[in-house]
């Protein structure tokens, strides 16, 4: 008999919580966000609770606001192999640029995590929407939004060709004969493109998974078809059931268009719950993290999202939309839309709107009892707006363990979150299939 269809959850790790206050709250543990077993402990609480994968967001710039608020990037690679280390099960998704990063370094480091891993991670394709980050790589300046995506398809050519360079029976390592590696299955990608020249092959055989899987973040047009063409799991952000319904129909629709099977790509919005007994109770709670916010960082986020600087404005006055510029450099950006979205159909203050915003940037943030909150993951995963969910707690570890042991089972009677794993690999808790290698029986091999 067909399993029912399981709902994906990824804990999304923020140092300290994803609410920009959570380092002023007494619950915080900001005090442990370089230690290496605490990272290991909240990955193994993901993992015991059967969880998909623990996911990393990075950034290659500091916050220009570091002053009022936590801001610390810890490389997730680095990170996730010492997680690794720690685990057995859980997924490891890290996010990293194909703006600011090489494709052959980039390449060895995900193979070297899925090997050192036995199959489990995922990498989180992004090309960077902070223009700061230009200045720490020697450009005069960001790459419009059309160019960076150019970059990245000519970026994922390149990467999947060198995890794909080693076929799967090229190693064989017969200390008998003599024999390594059956170098006719081991191929140079000989790659000349605008952005790259990289001959390869690469230097490690090929991985557990293939590739890692490969996930995405970006919901714009150009972030919508690089998506359906290459994404495997897809993170999101949208405030409504309607919003988060067209994206998920258009991806896959576009997925078809690409000859891709629309169950091959999950779609993951990101989910920030308070949670507490009663409603009442849930509210008070987002008010004591709201309570903490510093009108100075908010704006300085708002600011980097529009575009827009609104110092000297009164908060409690109404958001000034018409300065809104829809069309100039941020206007391409998805979250940008999201922001001007909520603007026009909620009207907020600009106190009110930056409350919206600090729970977890433009991510929906829900706040109640648990059955409300499992009620809304049903409601969008069963009425096409969801395969799964990238839960992003407020703060940590507090949050995700409200919602690990009273949502988590809730959804678990439900029949709609697995009991235990059925196998080890991400692949395997995504219900994703091992991608055979592009070179399989190739005739040309490294020369
Ligand atoms: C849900 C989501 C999460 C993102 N996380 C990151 C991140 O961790 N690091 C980063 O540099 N960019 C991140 N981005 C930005 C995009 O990856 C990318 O930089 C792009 O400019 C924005 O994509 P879009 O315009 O296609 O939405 C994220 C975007 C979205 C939609």
């Amino acid at each position: 008999m067909m399993s029912k269809r399981q709902l994906s959850l990824n804990f999304f790790i923020y140092p300290d919580g994803h609410h920009e206050a959570a380092w002023r709250h007494k619950a915080s543990t900001t005090d442990r966000i370089l230690d290496v077993t605490y990272y290991q402990e909240l990955a193994q609480r993901a993992e015991a609770h059967k969880f998909d994968a623990v996911f990393f967001a990075d950034g290659p710039v500091l916050s220009d606001n570091v002053r009022y608020a936590q801001r610390f990037r810890l490389e997730p690679i680095t990170l996730l192999a010492a997680i690794a280390s720690a685990t057995t099960h859980i997924g490891l998704i890290a996010t990293a640029s194909t703006t600011y990063t090489e494709p052959y370094n980039l390449a060895r480091l995900f193979a070297s995590l899925d090997h050192l891993s036995r199959g489990r991670a995922g990498w989180n394709i992004v090309t960077t929407s902070s223009p700061q980050a230009a200045q720490n790589f020697g450009l005069p300046e960001h790459p419009p939004h059309h160019e960076r995506y150019e970059r990245a398809r000519e970026y994922l050519d390149v990467v999947t060709a060198l995890w794909d360079s080693w076929e799967d029976d090229a190693l064989v390592n017969d200390p008998v004969s003599g024999i390594f590696a059956d170098t006719s299955k081991i191929h140079a990608i000989d790659h000349i493109g605008k952005y790259f020249r990289v001959r390869g092959p690469l230097n490690v055989s090929r991985t557990p998974q293939g590739r890692p899987v490969y996930v995405q973040a970006g919901s714009s047009e150009d972030g919508r078809a690089f998506a359906a063409r290459f994404a495997e799991a897809i993170f999101t952000a949208h405030q409504t059931l309607a919003s988060a319904q067209e994206f998920y129909a258009d991806i896959k629709r576009q997925a078809r268009a690409f000859d891709r099977s629309p169950d091959q790509i999950k779609i993951l919005p990101g989910i920030s719950p308070f949670i507490a007994s009663t409603q009442a109770e849930a509210d008070r709670l987002q008010d004591e993290f709201n309570a903490l916010i510093q009108p100075e960082f908010s704006l300085a986020q708002l600011r980097q999202m529009t575009g827009l600087d609104l110092a000297g404005f009164d908060l409690d006055g109404p958001f000034p939309r018409h300065l809104i510029d829809t069309d100039g450099a941020h206007g391409v950006a998805s979250r940008f839309k999201l922001i001007v979205d909520i603007i026009d159909r909620e009207k907020p203050t600009i106190r009110q709107l930056v409350q919206r915003l600090a729970g977890a940037r433009g991510h929906w943030v829900i706040a109640g009892p648990p059955e409300k909150i499992a009620d809304n993951i049903q409601t969008w995963f069963e009425n096409g707006a969801a395969d799964g969910f990238n839960v992003m707690p407020p703060w940590l570890p507090g949050g995700f363990d409200l919602f690990a042991e009273q949502v988590v089972p809730i959804l678990r009677k439900r029949g709609l979150f697995r009991r235990d794993y059925a196998g080890s690999s991400l692949r395997d808790h995504y219900g994703l299939s091992r991608p055979a290698s592009l070179f399989s029986g190739a005739v040309r091999a490294i020369a």
